[in-house]
């Protein structure tokens, strides 16, 4: 800690904050056609009026209101409590956040209480990195593995990983974290993108962002798949002309098929070489992903999953049944950082690449210290692993992200990323901000 003096937060604001992507499609997939996407976002405020914590979690529209709600009934265990109370045990804190007595009933630990908790979580690291005047990633890669540690919450994962174990974990690699922080501050961090492959996009817009994928450095692309497969076979041709066959292909089906379905549809699409294979069927189903990953083995593709995961259980479980080869974190749908943290543990225990879920709106901006996070301090690799990048929206965000050569720049301005400019945060607010009033 840089400074002694005590920092309360004193109260907290909610917006509803909604971008029209719908009218282009942009963000559309087989189970979301019409996403806008959208950001339940929240300030800290503290007794310091030069210092804020901001924190948002991704919804695609309708029912962000009912996460600003989610947000709110949390204000209880935030307001009157100190930066230094959250600073000095991280975990303890977060176990105070998902303990009211109350709330837990209507998760625990899942659904929209649990996006409003992502929330505030976020808000918290923002508002500590921003008082130590370091971007997020830096902040934590700077922990003593003691300290890292004492930002989990191990209940419900300690049958697999004890906090013992997980802090050998960290040791290992601790004298070796100075040279990763160089390598990323010189090379960054390796993105595949999105943008070209949503379901909505015509084929001449779908060529035309190929091949603005390749010229900006990319070497994986992921598009949308599952509504009908002769147009997945038309489109994926396409791509595979455009971006030939040394560069990687993702698909995603966004949980549309049941299980037997899901192998059936990926058999035919085996020959275009899919790398993944993601959100193959129902997101809860732990054991229909180990039959999926176990049936499309010999094709080499694997399943990846994580963006409706809920919590860490639900990874523990995946990586124990050996349901995921790619372990997609999603920055909001867990409980914040700390959760976060958690599964990165669990994922380097398992030896799963951790290649987290972005896109959306700001979550581009958060995973990039996640992943950053992961290189420096828990896996200690970016080998097989790549980030999320979509080209939307980081117009509206104080501290973009940047990415160069098709890798992520790592960020340098103080805080995790999440604040969203004043000004993007009044025209968009919904429903009363200028762009909903026409
Ligand atoms: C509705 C959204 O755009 C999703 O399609 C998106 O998050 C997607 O699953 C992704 O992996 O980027
Ligand atoms: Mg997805």
């Amino acid at each position: 800690m840089s400074s002694t003096s005590v920092t309360t937060i004193t109260r907290i604001t909610v917006d509803d904050i909604r971008f029209p992507t719908s009218q282009h499609l942009d963000g559309s997939d087989a189970m979301s056609p019409d996403p806008d996407y959208s950001s339940a976002y929240v300030i800290l405020h503290t007794d310091d009026p030069l210092l804020e914590g901001h924190g948002h979690s991704f919804t695609i529209g309708r029912g962000t209101e009912i996460i600003c709600t989610a947000i709110k009934a949390h204000a209880h265990l935030v307001i009157g409590r100190t930066l230094e109370e959250f600073i000095s045990n991280p975990g303890t804190f977060w176990r105070h956040l998902t303990s009211d007595s109350q709330l837990r009933w209507i998760g625990p630990e899942k659904g929209a209480i649990h996006l409003g908790l992502g929330a505030i979580v976020n808000a918290l690291w923002d508002l500590y990195a921003k008082r130590e005047g370091k971007p997020l990633w830096k902040l934590i890669s700077g922990f003593t593995p003691e300290q890292f540690i004492k930002c989990i919450d191990f209940r419900y994962i300690s049958d697999v990983l004890k906090p013992d174990e997980a802090l050998n974990m960290l040791k290992k690699l601790e004298s070796t974290k100075s040279e990763r922080i160089k390598q990323l501050e010189e090379q960054g961090y390796p993105a595949y993108t999105t943008s070209a492959g949503w379901l909505g996009y015509s084929d001449d817009k779908i060529r035309r962002l190929c091949r603005e994928a390749l010229n900006d450095g990319f070497t994986h692309l992921k598009i949308k798949v599952g509504r009908d497969l002769e147009d997945d076979i038309r489109r994926i041709k396409i791509i595979r002309d455009e971006v030939g066959y040394d560069k990687r292909i993702m698909v995603d089906a966004n949980q549309v098929w049941d299980v037997d379905q899901a192998i059936e549809w990926m058999k035919n699409l085996a020959q275009f070489q899919p790398y993944w294979i993601e959100e193959p069927t129902s997101p809860d189903d732990i054991l229909g992903h180990a039959k999926i990953s176990e049936a499309l083995r010999s094709y080499n593709i694997g399943v990846a999953t994580g963006e409706h995961g809920m919590n860490r259980i639900l990874f523990k479980q995946m990586l124990q049944a050996n349901a995921l080869q790619f372990c997609q974190i999603d920055s909001c749908r867990l409980g914040g950082v700390n959760e976060v943290l958690a599964v990165l543990l669990l994922a380097a225990k398992f030896n799963v690449p951790v290649c987290p879920h972005a896109g959306g709106v700001g979550l581009c901006e958060l995973v990039q210290h996640l992943s950053m996070i992961d290189f420096i301090v828990v896996s200690g690799t970016w080998e097989n692993r790549i980030t999320e990048f979509v080209d939307h929206l980081h117009e509206h965000f104080d501290d973009p992200c940047i990415i160069k050569n098709g890798r992520y720049v790592a960020p340098t301005k103080p805080g995790y990323s999440t604040q969203m400019k004043d000004d993007s945060r009044q025209q968009y607010s919904f429903p009363n901000g200028p762009i909903w009033k026409k």
